[in-house]
């Protein structure tokens, strides 16, 4: 049995959700479902947050986004130190601590495009002309693993890209841990963007895709015009009319016309896009433009849902997570779009609180890591063959020789 610390900051960057979880090996090479202990959420300094909130924006300089790289570090390092002390956790007692770092940059893949270069067997070409993407996760891992005096895994995604796949989502790891004695079941976390795996007893049917928006846009406009961090329960939005001519216009957006699996980043559905919308009907209020958004999101999630798993009918739940799930409104816009074959529940069902289901990702994706245990899902990702995702900064206490 390990116990396992898990981080997370994503899209929406509303803050680090820690996780404390406890893990242990099953017979087939893959966790048990990990048992979650407790969990709390950090707030990113403003000083800190507003240097991120540029990097989004690419308007750092290098030597900006360097010393940043280090600043996030340092608050992961604090977050996992605060969690560890609010729980009585000695360092000795954890196996890992694991966190991908605050994406930065997030590059969409293009399938045709990559088939093109599969046979490329010369690697500079294929990174150099080559579609495959790249990806940005800040938060020197160093910087936790001295305070912390723990091993930490960091940045998940590189080793997917480097086996040719999408790097984006990562959820399907989770999802085949703790779902593979259940499946076939949908599972969707919506954080900033959204995202949906299809789960199953066989690891090479599962999928895992972005569906588009999740709460970037609606968080934008709560900020922009009610002053708010977000739209609590979805409150505004449920007074507000749908605007049609902006809904089909969202609708139109070239993302719908990417093939799973493929990922999203807040330049797609960002603030941003959101703006350059919203001054284009300057007449609606705030309410008109989240209940149209909220909708968006919705449409954006069934649709995905209807044009993309395979083999839907049969499957009957979809076990929803991340902070959208606290979003009664668009909650409920989503039952209302969904097959209704299709029940909404919530991961907690299966011991796996909605709010914390990336942090204990995380969690259990280092686990893997420093086990040596394959943690990537090729059916779902796209990735030519299985591998050990994650890199591994060591401990201070652990040198020898010393
Ligand atoms: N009570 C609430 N009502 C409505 N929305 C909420 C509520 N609580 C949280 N949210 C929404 O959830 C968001 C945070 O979700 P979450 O923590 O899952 O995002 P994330 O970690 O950035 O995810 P991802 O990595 O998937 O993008 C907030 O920004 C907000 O939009
Ligand atoms: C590059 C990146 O950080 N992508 C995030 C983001 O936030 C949601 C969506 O876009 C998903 O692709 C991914 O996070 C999910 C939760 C994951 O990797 O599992």
């Amino acid at each position: 049995m390990a116990l396992v610390l898990g981080l997370n900051s994503g899209s929406s960057f509303d803050g680090i959700d820690a996780v404390l979880v406890e893990i242990e090996n099953g017979a087939d090479g893959y966790p048990a479902r990990p048992k979650f202990i407790a969990g709390n959420s950090y707030a990113w300094p403003d000083a800190v947050a507003e240097k991120v909130l540029r990097a989004f924006d690419n308007t750092l300089s290098l030597f900006e986004l360097c010393r940043l790289n280090y600043l996030a570090g340092a608050v992961y390092a604090e977050s996992a130190r605060a969690l560890m002390r609010e729980l009585s956790i000695r360092p000795e007692q954890l196996e890992v601590i694991g966190y991908d770092g605050q994406t930065i940059y997030q590059e969409p893949p293009d399938h045709t495009r990559m088939a093109a270069f599969r046979d490329e067997e010369n690697l500079v070409a294929r990174w150099l002309d080559g579609p495959y993407p790249c990806g940005l996760q800040i938060g020197e891992p160093a910087i936790v693993a001295a305070a912390c005096e723990t091993i930490v895994v960091t940045q998940f995604r590189p080793m997917d890209h480097a086996l040719g796949g999408t790097g984006a989502p990562l959820m399907q790891y989770l999802d085949y841990v703790a779902f593979r004695d259940v499946g076939p079941v949908l599972t969707l976390n919506i954080g900033g963007i959204a995202n949906c795996q299809l789960a199953d007893r066989d690891r090479g049917r599962m999928m895992a895709f972005d569906t588009g928006p999740g709460n970037v846009m609606l968080d934008h406009v709560a900020r922009a015009r009610l002053g708010k961090p977000y739209d609590a329960d979805g409150a505004a939005a449920a007074l507000g009319r749908i605007d049609q001519g902006l809904l089909d216009t969202l609708l139109a957006h070239p993302f719908f016309h990417r093939p799973p699996p493929r990922s999203a980043w807040r330049l797609d559905f960002g603030a941003g896009y959101a703006d350059a919308r919203m001054a284009e009907h300057p007449h609606l209020s705030a309410e008109d433009l989240l209940a149209t958004f909220t909708e968006f999101t919705a449409i954006a999630i069934s649709r995905s849902i209807r044009d993309h798993v395979e083999g839907l009918g049969r499957i009957d739940a979809l076990l929803a997570s991340g902070g959208g799930t606290r979003n009664g409104f668009l909650m409920q816009r989503l039952a209302a779009h969904l097959p209704s074959s299709l029940r909404l529940a919530r991961s907690d069902e299966f011991g796996i609180p909605a709010a914390y289901k990336e942090a204990i990702k995380f969690a259990t994706l280092a686990h893997a890591t420093v086990n040596h245990l394959g943690n990537n899902i090729p059916a779902a990702s796209g990735a030519s063959r299985f591998g050990i995702l994650g890199k591994i900064a060591l401990p201070p206490r652990l040198a020898r020789g010393v």
